[in-house]
């Protein structure tokens, strides 16, 4: 039986759905490497397995396209919960999935369930838990050195790891010269995703992103509310911004015990059925 996957996107930031109950195939890094790549394969910014059922729990498991697992996504939270509503797994407006870095709250903002409101988590700016190597303090303002350059960074974590640089000129030829170094860098055990960030005015900010195993996207949801938590934290904002990203825009609110509500909509791209040739070299690499 041939592969069938579903693509969504949330502002330009694209996923594949493989869900388990429809296809069988045991992804593998390589055979997940294909299909996210934009020549030989499907391509994506990653792959969203789901929905694992159990329990009353509806689990998504976030894959890079390089392979790697990712503990959450912003975006791809979302998109999953705009699946759920097409395939017909839920029928509640508001609902919980789990993620590798727990559980999300999750709203549909209408009757379409293309506007989705998502309760991340909580932000933290401590190294042990962002992971930042040496001794534990608040990733604050640092001066880091990427490709032999200092910057200042803020580091956090909202499920998954992340470096915020402010600058007051931002561009994707920077973030890419920037974010080939910092991914990798030696203070990140972990690896790190990495935001531009340019502050607008106390409620707009705009971000241009370099994700861990993926490179450069048009959007991502955790980078926007890291970017905003690194913003506020900094005294640079007000608490609730929109968050300016070259695929469109997200909203976000940091509330006062540190949670995050990111609002942002969601795309249907749709199905591919992939060829009988293309499901052979999965199979292949499982
Ligand atoms: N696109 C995402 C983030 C995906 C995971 C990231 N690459 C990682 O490895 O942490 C988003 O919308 O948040």
């Amino acid at each position: 039986m041939n592969i069938t996957l579903e693509k969504y996107h949330g502002l330009g930031n694209d996923y594949l759905i493989f869900d388990p109950n429809k296809n069988d195939l045991k992804l593998t890094k390589e055979n997940i490497r294909l299909i996210c790549n934009r020549n030989f394969g499907v391509g994506s910014d990653g792959l969203l397995v789901g929905p694992i059922l159990g329990q009353d729990k509806l689990e998504v498991k976030i894959l890079n396209p390089d392979g790697s697992e990712a503990e959450i996504s912003g975006n791809g939270v979302r998109i999953f919960g705009k699946y759920l509503k097409d395939a017909g797994y839920v029928q509640k407006n508001r609902f919980i999935i789990n993620t590798l870095s727990g559980q999300q709250t999750l709203q549909y903002l209408n009757e379409e369930g293309t506007k989705i409101k998502v309760s991340m988590g909580k932000l933290s700016f401590y190294s042990d838990e962002i992971p930042v190597t040496g001794p534990r303090r608040e990733v604050l303002n640092e001066t880091m050195m990427f490709g032999s350059i200092p910057y200042r960074v803020t580091c956090v974590n909202i499920g998954n790891p992340h470096c915020v640089i402010w600058l007051n000129d931002i561009s994707k030829e920077l973030v890419c010269r920037i974010g080939k170094y910092s991914e990798s860098a030696e203070y990140f055990p972990e690896k790190i995703n990495t935001q531009l960030l340019k502050v607008v005015d106390r409620t707009n900010i705009e971000i241009e992103i370099y994700e861990r195993g993926a490179g450069y996207t048009l959007a991502s949801g955790t980078s926007g509310c890291a970017a905003a938590g690194a913003a506020y934290r900094m005294g640079l904002t007000d608490p609730k911004m929109y968050v300016h990203m070259p695929g469109g825009v997200l909203e976000v609110e940091i509330e006062e015990d540190g949670n995050v509500l990111m609002t942002g909509e969601v795309g249907y791209v749709g199905r591919f059925s992939l060829s009988h040739e293309l499901t052979e070299q999965l199979k292949a690499l499982q």
